[in-house]
């Protein structure tokens, strides 16, 4: 496995390390001078969240919260998610995809990562505000940065963006303000301005999460370990107990505490992640790899009886996973 650098940055187009020269101070003052005399030109106000599940609705509860002000228009072909929300006055407005993007100031593409790019498509040849920032939520990075090409071309601002936090619950009912809290989420640089960046992060920073910026490839290959690879082997793992058992009486019903924290994720859904593993399939299959090999290793000291390297592969494992816990 390579090593990679990751980095937390402020991401804006034409940031430059080193604040403190006259220079710099005279141009930041003048700045805000311009931004506080044309505030209500600057200042963002429409939001649209497309797809109003767990994560687009934790977004609208989130940026509801930082700024009361906002519209968030929420598009979504499920009634029951986007009617929870209006009752609820997380979301002002439900209009379709195209009714709405044209009066966004940020659009914050949050349906299955098949959806987004479907939808970033359309949005390159749509009538948008001159200033509009489309950003997105997607478990994978590469396939949609690729997309989003097409709206940096067509002088659209893009920023890739995916919070490292959820649950395998979805719907708007389940979201909630602090579904992101002390979680890292990551930003890949498209064609953002630093204005556009210092906005989206102001309404999301009820969140609390770690901003970290990170090259889509790098990321793409680090969620395939963290998170694209443990959802592959949870699931395989659910199904081949629930074979196993089958003509067991008692069953999967036995199971205790190890097999559900083990396999909690396999209850996810299964049109979401069936888009992701569909979009960093190359990844996911590198990384699978190397899991079956040092499966086929474990086995082998399982079936000779080495108890040496059954206690050491135990152990080493023990002691990384309580660090990731203090
Ligand atoms: N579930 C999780 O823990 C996390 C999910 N993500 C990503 O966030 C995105 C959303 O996931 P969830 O909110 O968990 O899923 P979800 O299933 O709770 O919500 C997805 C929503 O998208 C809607 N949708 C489907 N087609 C649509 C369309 N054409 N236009 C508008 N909306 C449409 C669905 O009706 C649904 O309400 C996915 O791309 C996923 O990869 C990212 C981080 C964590
Ligand atoms: O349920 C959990 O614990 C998760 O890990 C949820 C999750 C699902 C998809 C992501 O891209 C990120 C986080």
């Amino acid at each position: 496995m390579q090593s990679r650098n990751f980095h937390i940055s402020t991401l804006g187009k034409n940031s430059k390390p080193g604040n403190s020269c006259p220079r710099r101070l005279i141009f930041q003052f003048l700045t805000a001078l311009l931004r506080s005399l044309f505030k209500e030109k600057i200042k963002m106000k429409t939001i649209v969240i497309s797809g109003l599940g767990l994560i687009g609705s934790s977004i609208a509860r989130i940026m509801k919260q930082a700024d009361p002000a906002i519209e968030i228009i929420g598009c979504d072909p499920d009634d029951d998610s986007a009617q929870f929300l209006l009752t609820q006055r997380v979301i002002d407005r439900r209009l379709t995809f195209a009714a709405a993007v044209p009066l966004a100031d940020i659009i914050v593409l949050a349906g299955p990562v098949s959806v987004i790019i479907e939808q970033i498509r359309k949005l390159a040849v749509m009538p948008l505000k001159d200033n509009v920032l489309v950003t997105d939520v997607g478990s994978s990075k590469v396939t949609i940065m690729d997309a989003a090409q097409l709206l940096i071309d067509n002088q659209i601002a893009f920023l890739g963006g995916h919070p490292m936090a959820g649950s395998h619950e979805s719907g708007s009912q389940s979201g909630r303000i602090n579904l992101f809290a002390g979680a890292t989420y990551f930003l890949v640089s498209g064609s953002q301005t630093r204005n556009q960046l210092s906005e989206f992060q102001r309404l999301m920073a009820p969140a609390k999460v770690r901003w970290t910026e990170i090259a889509a490839n790098d990321h793409d290959q680090l969620v395939s370990e963290l998170s694209h690879v443990p959802h592959v082997i949870a699931t395989t793992l659910v199904n081949t107990v629930a074979k196993s058992v089958k003509n067991n009486q008692i069953g999967l019903q036995a199971a205790a505490g190890g097999f559900k924290d083990t396999t909690r994720i396999a209850a996810s859904d299964p049109t979401m992640w069936t888009a992701i593993l569909l979009s960093n399939g190359g990844e996911i299959c590198k990384e699978l790899e190397d899991f079956k090999a040092q499966l086929t290793q474990f086995e082998a000291a399982i079936r000779r009886g080495d108890r040496q390297e059954i206690f050491e592969t135990l152990k080493k494992a023990q002691r990384i996973r309580q660090s990731l816990d203090r």
